[in-house]
């Protein structure tokens, strides 16, 4: 199932016309939990284990999809790639600002996996409170189901800056040998 933007739906289609694997496009929402939110709703009945990704991250390595896949199976209900943070971090509250704890903290990535029943059910409970989370395990954790870390990949960064596209290329370039 893939999310996409209701003024976008055409260009999407004709882009993943030559997709390998089989697709079906479903219209999103104007945040990220609507737009999951409509892709868990159209994915179809007896389906047990769902991955959510963001298509901003596209060279996720395929050791870190299966580590989800398998924890999932292995039957945690949320299961989320994280890194160790390399920075120090600050938290800023208004002019003051503190160091946090760095060995505590993880950088959490995508895809992030979930029986689709948890997900759902979470994802109801957090828009009829009003939460507004920035990834789904954080909607489960909310509904109150734990979550299960597993080792996420550097490769599997979020193209969100322009210096990202700089290294997106050359990782697109390493991987299929051609370079634009
Ligand atoms: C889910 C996520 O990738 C985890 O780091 C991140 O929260 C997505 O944020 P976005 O603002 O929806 O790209």
């Amino acid at each position: 199932m893939v999310v996409v933007p209701a003024l976008r739906r055409t260009d999407f289609e004709r882009a993943l016309a030559a997709a390998p694997l089989p697709h079906r496009t479903v219209v999103g929402g104007a945040e990220r939990q609507q737009s999951v939110l409509a892709g868990l709703e159209a994915v179809a009945a007896g389906t047990r284990i769902v991955l959510v990704h963001d298509a901003a991250r596209p060279f996720v390595p395929a050791p870190v999809v299966q580590r989800v896949i398998d924890a999932v199976r292995a039957g945690a209900d949320a299961v989320i790639p994280v890194l160790p943070v390399v920075d120090t971090v600050r938290q800023v509250t208004g002019e003051t600002s503190v160091v946090l704890e760095r060995t505590s903290l993880r950088a959490v990535q995508t895809p992030q996996g979930f029986n689709l029943d948890v997900l759902l059910a979470s994802h109801h409970a957090a828009l009829a409170a009003g939460l507004a989370a920035t990834d789904d395990a954080r909607v489960c954790e909310f509904a109150g189901h734990p979550v299960t870390l597993v080792e996420g990949h550097r490769e599997a960064f979020k193209v969100t800056e322009p210096i990202d596209l700089a290294l997106a290329e050359a990782l697109a370039a390493s991987r299929t040998g051609v370079s634009r």
